[in-house]
C-alpha cells in the first residue's frame, strides 16, 4: 500500500494579467473554487494513474464534499479525519503565462497531534510506501517513525521552508525536488547548473534516489552510478498548478507497480504535460487513459543516460 500523509486545501483561483504588486488592487478575469493541496493532488494523481493510495489527512467539517471527490477517484479516505475548525486553503493567482503565485492557510493540515501520528503509523507494514509533502505539521516525527517501522519514504519538500533542512532526509528512499528546492537544500544559487546541483545533493544524501524536476526543461534522475535526463514535451501551458503533484503521483503509481525508473519518468512527465494544458489543481490531473493516449500519439522523447 502507498500511504500519503498530505495536505488537503480548498483552492481559490484567480486568473490575472500579472501577479498583484505591492499597493496594487487588481481585478481578476475569473474565479474558481476547486479541490487542491499538494497532498490531495498527489493522492488523486496516484489513484487516476491506477495506483492504490490511502490518504492520511485532516479536513474541516464544512468541507466533507472533498471526501466524496477523493473516494470517487479511488482514493481510500478512511483515514481523513473531519475536525472542528477550518480546512487548509490556498489563494492562487494564475497569470497569462500560466504561472502561479500561492498564499497558503494551513488550517486543519497543521492540526496533527502525536497520538494521531502514532495511530496512523501503526496501520502500516514494513515495505509499505509513505509519501509526504511539506504542508502538514510534525513531518520529522512522521518520517522517523515511518522509517523505524520499515516503511519506504518518498518526500517532496514543497513548499520549501527553512525547516526542511532539519528533517531526517536520510530516512528517505526517494526525494522529489525542483530546482529551487534542490538549490536551497545544498545552499547554492537557483541558477546553478543542474548537474552541479545533483552532485551536491548526492554528496549530501548518497543513499537517496533523487528526482530533479526542471519544468519545461525536463527532469533528471540520480541514484548511485545511474544518472538519467528526459526532456519535457513541448506544450503551451495554460496553468502550471499541480503539474509537480501530477508528476509525483504518476511516478509513484508506476513505482508501486514495480516499473523501471525510465518508465516511471516517461509516464510522469507525460501526465504533467497534460496537466499544464488544463486549468485548476485537482480538476487538471489527467486520467490514465489520456496519459496512455498521449504516450502513443506524441513524439517519443529521447532519454539520455550519462
Ligand atoms: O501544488 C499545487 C497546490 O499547492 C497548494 O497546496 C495549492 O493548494 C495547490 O493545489
Amino acid at each position: 500500500m502507498l500511504y500519503n500523509f498530505g495536505s488537503i486545501n480548498i483552492d481559490h483561483i484567480y486568473r490575472v494579467a500579472h501577479f498583484v504588486r505591492p499597493g496594487e488592487t487588481l481585478a481578476s478575469s475569473s474565479y474558481r473554487q476547486v479541490l487542491g493541496g499538494k497532498g490531495a493532488n498527489q493522492s488523486l494523481a496516484v489513484a487516476r494513474a491506477g495506483g492504490n493510495v490511502c490518504h492520511w489527512g485532516q479536513l474541516g467539517n464544512a468541507d466533507r464534499w472533498v471526501l466524496e471527490m477523493l473516494s470517487a477517484a479511488g482514493v481510500d479516505t478512511t483515514n481523513v479525519e473531519l475536525i472542528d475548525g477550518p480546512s487548509g486553503h490556498a489563494l492562487i493567482q494564475v497569470d497569462d503565462a500560466g504561472e502561479n503565485a500561492i498564499i497558503l492557510f494551513p488550517g486543519a493540515n497543521h492540526g496533527f497531534d502525536a497520538a494521531r501520528i502514532e495511530t496512523l503509523i501503526d496501520q502500516a507494514r514494513p515495505g509499505d510506501w509513505l509519501l509526504l509533502q511539506n504542508e502538514c505539521n510534525r513531518l520529522a516525527e512522521v518520517m522517523t517513525q515511518a522509517h523505524e517501522r520499515g516503511m519506504v519514504v518518498a518526500f517532496n519538500p514543497a513548499p520549501m521552508t527553512a525547516g526542511v533542512s532539519e528533517l531526517p532526509l536520510e530516512a528517505c528512499q526517494l526525494l522529489f525536488v525542483n530546482r529551487g528546492e534542490a538549490a536551497a537544500l545544498v545552499e547554492l544559487d537557483e541558477d546553478t547548473d543542474r548537474d552541479v546541483l545533483l552532485e551536491a545533493l548526492e554528496h549530501r544524501l548518497p543513499e537517496v534516489e533523487l528526482v530533479l524536476t526542471l519544468g519545461s526543461d525536463g527532469v533528471c534522475y540520480q541514484y548511485r552510478q545511474q544518472r538519467l535526463y528526459l526532456p519535457a514535451h513541448r506544450v503551451a501551458a495554460l496553468d502550471t498548478t499541480a503539474a509537480g503533484d501530477t508528476f509525483i503521483g504518476y511516478f509513484m503509481a508506476a513505482r508501486q507497480r514495480g516499473k523501471e525508473v525510465e518508465h516511471c519518468l516517461r509516464l510522469a512527465s507525460t501526465a504533467s504535460a497534460l496537466c499544464v494544458q488544463r486549468a485548476g489543481a485537482a480538476p487538471s490531473i489527467p486520467v490514465a487513459s489520456d496519459v496512455e493516449a498521449a504516450i502513443r500519439g506524441w513524439p517519443e522523447l529521447v532519454m539520455t543516460s550519462y
